[in-house]
């Protein structure tokens, strides 16, 4: 009866007569007939991604995730006992990270409030999260609002998260299965939605501009330090290069209008004036005049170090290369394959160098690869080499101009290394690429590596970052796992929260027995805790010279992880990061 008196509401609405119903919510049914040809009568159950599409749309929201992850927290934390639900979609709308109550599980599998449900207007219907992807803001979408009778139960408020150039990015969505009749009764849950995505925005562009300034903007001084409600990132001539969805509507730029215009042309303040709105000066003092004759408040924070050479400065340009598979979203990775790039295709000798299964061998077989060469591949392990076996092996026709592997280079026998030297001058057209887990300089100095050699082996080096600094640990986890059981072997959060917050000494090499080890303990497809083996003893301290700051950054500055990864405690952390005046970011 009510599933008839909803169809023929519908049919009333597509004849263009008013119904009473909220005027995003007769737009949304006018698609879904319209646009998308769906039809009313119809209840199709949730759609649910698979596993591997999950994982995938998780590898591209990777960065936006772990930004929304403690607003997410937040708010659960806040609505839970009312029994929300809250799931963050991607721009595409499929459920990337979700808290719900575990005791209701089923029930919130079946509705689709849950990972991998895919809420797109398109597959769903009238939903808040699909209404919200099209309009670009947030909507209730309450009970028969629903455009399907599968969903005519739920309750959803969603808002919208746009990234720091103004694009659309992600949906905070809280729901209930279950809840009162008035629309209204939904208010409050549209406050706190709106403001916990304002929150995200904010922390994904302090963790975007960790190099430049951000000038944060609040229209009373008491919110300013604590919640401010805008905020704009600048280079150094004062130019907008990122801003939150509410900045550029205070601005008038929502769209990304407001990127590349000087701060100067928007309110009454030049770079130079920055320094003047940091915390050190009280917050009524920081006023801030706007062309239009009001005021606001602003906190300017400064850049935290100077851009660093080893900061990404373009994208690979092999999309789906040799090269390009070796890493995910990891700054350093990335910086390092487009050098990689660039030097694959040229003669010069390269030193891979990092410390024992970073990657070295692979990197050294990708970039023979990519060097568009149809040359063989010699790889030689140092250590067994005498000098005859050196000749032996490089005597042979067809190794002129081959590419050539040495493997571990400062395990080469001394007496090796003058006749290596001697061979290489002798064969010109040899691609030689040499790995290294020591610095070859440093034992030059120390007298222990032949210095004619090391001069002819490295015409540049590459120093592959151990899996502790890397940022896509979780990325190298997934696509390692997924090596060895092609068919949806998962991990639960806690086994992936223990993977990502290892110290991982033995890099790659470790990683890969414990995925072994894990995958053949197992029951069903879900590894758990107690299938990992505990970290290999090796009483090595892994990360005595990492820089403090490189290792925070790598956990998304997450304090208990990073001291995991560092082998000390939580509050050791925090001392080392007083002493040496690093602050987290936000
Ligand atoms: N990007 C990657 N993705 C997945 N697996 C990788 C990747 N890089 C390396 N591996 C795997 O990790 C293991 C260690 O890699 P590799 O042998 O290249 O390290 P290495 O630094 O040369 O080690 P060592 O210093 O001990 O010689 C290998 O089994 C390799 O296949």
């Amino acid at each position: 009866m009510i599933a008839r008196q909803h169809v023929e509401e519908i049919e009333r609405v597509l004849d263009g007569r008013a119904t009473g119903r909220d005027c995003q919510v007769s737009a949304s049914w006018k698609r879904c007939v319209e646009l998308y040809g769906m039809d009313p009568t119809r209840a199709d159950p949730a759609h649910i991604v698979t596993e591997a599409e999950l994982r995938d749309h998780r590898m591209q929201a990777e960065r936006m995730i772990a930004s929304a992850r403690s607003g997410l927290q937040n708010l659960f934390r806040q609505v839970a006992r009312q029994n929300y639900t809250v799931l963050l979609t991607d721009a595409k709308g499929v459920c990337v990270d979700f808290f719900g109550d575990r005791d209701f599980e089923d029930d919130l599998r079946g509705s689709g409030l849950f990972m991998g449900a895919d809420w797109s207007e398109q597959l769903a219907g009238t939903c808040a999260a699909g209404a919200c992807i099209v309009t670009g803001e947030p909507v209730t979408i309450h009970q028969d609002d629903h455009f399907g009778n599968a969903h005519t139960a739920l309750s959803c408020t969603a808002a919208p998260i746009y990234d720091s150039m103004g694009q659309l990015a992600a949906v905070l969505d809280i729901s209930l299965l279950q809840s009162p009749s008035p629309k209204s009764s939904q208010n409050l849950a549209m406050s706190l939605v709106t403001a916990s995505a304002r929150r995200v925005e904010m922390a994904n562009l302090m963790a975007q501009s960790r190099r430049e300034w951000v000038l944060r903007l609040s229209a009373s001084p008491e919110f300013l330090d604590v919640d401010p409600e805008a905020a704009v990132t600048l280079d150094g001539s004062g130019r907008v290069i990122g801003f939150t969805r509410a900045a550029g509507k205070l601005f008038g730029g929502a769209d990304g209008a407001l990127l590349g215009q000087r701060i100067d042309s928007l309110l009454d303040l030049s770079v130079e004036d920055l320094p003047d709105l940091m915390r050190d000066r009280p917050t009524e003092d920081r006023v801030i005049n706007m062309p239009d004759g009001g005021a606001l408040f602003g906190h300017a924070i400064a850049p935290q170090a100077p851009k660093s050479p080893r900061e990404v400065t373009g994208r690979l340009r092999m999309r789906g290369g040799p090269l390009d598979a070796l890493a995910g979203s990891d700054p350093v990775m990335q910086r390092l394959l487009l050098q990689a790039e660039r030097l694959a295709t040229t003669a010069v000798p390269l030193v891979l160098s990092g410390e024992t299964g970073v990657g070295k061998l692979r990197l050294a077989r990708a970039l023979h690869v990519s060097s568009g060469k149809d040359h063989s591949l010699i790889t030689l392990e140092c250590a067994a080499q005498t000098p005859d076996r050196l000749i032996d092996a490089l005597s042979p026709p067809g190794t002129a101009g081959a590419t050539l592997v040495l493997r571990r280079v400062e395990e080469l026998p001394r007496d090796a290394q003058a006749v290596l030297t001697a061979l290489l001058d002798e064969r010109p057209g040899l691609r030689v690429l040499t790995t290294s887990c020591v610095d070859l300089g440093q034992a030059v100095r120390d007298g222990g590596f032949h210095k004619p050699l090391f001069y002819r082996l490295s015409g540049a080096t590459l120093v592959l970052p151990p899996l502790r600094k890397r940022q896509d640990l979780g990325w190298l986890v997934d696509r390692l796992l997924r090596r060895r059981a092609p068919d949806d072997l998962r991990l639960s959060p806690a086994a992936r929260a223990d993977l990502t917050g290892r110290a991982w000494p033995g890099n790659l090499h470790e990683l890969e027995r414990v995925l072994d080890v894990a995958a053949a303990l197992c029951d069903g497809r879900v590894i758990d805790l107690p299938d990992l083996p505990p970290p290999a003893e090796t009483g090595a301290e892994p990360s005595g010279e990492d820089s403090l700051e490189e290792v925070l950054e790598a956990c998304g500055w997450n304090m208990a992880r990073a001291a995991r990864r560092l082998g000390v405690n939580r509050s050791t952390v925090m001392r080392r990061m007083r002493r040496a005046g690093v602050i987290p970011p936000g």
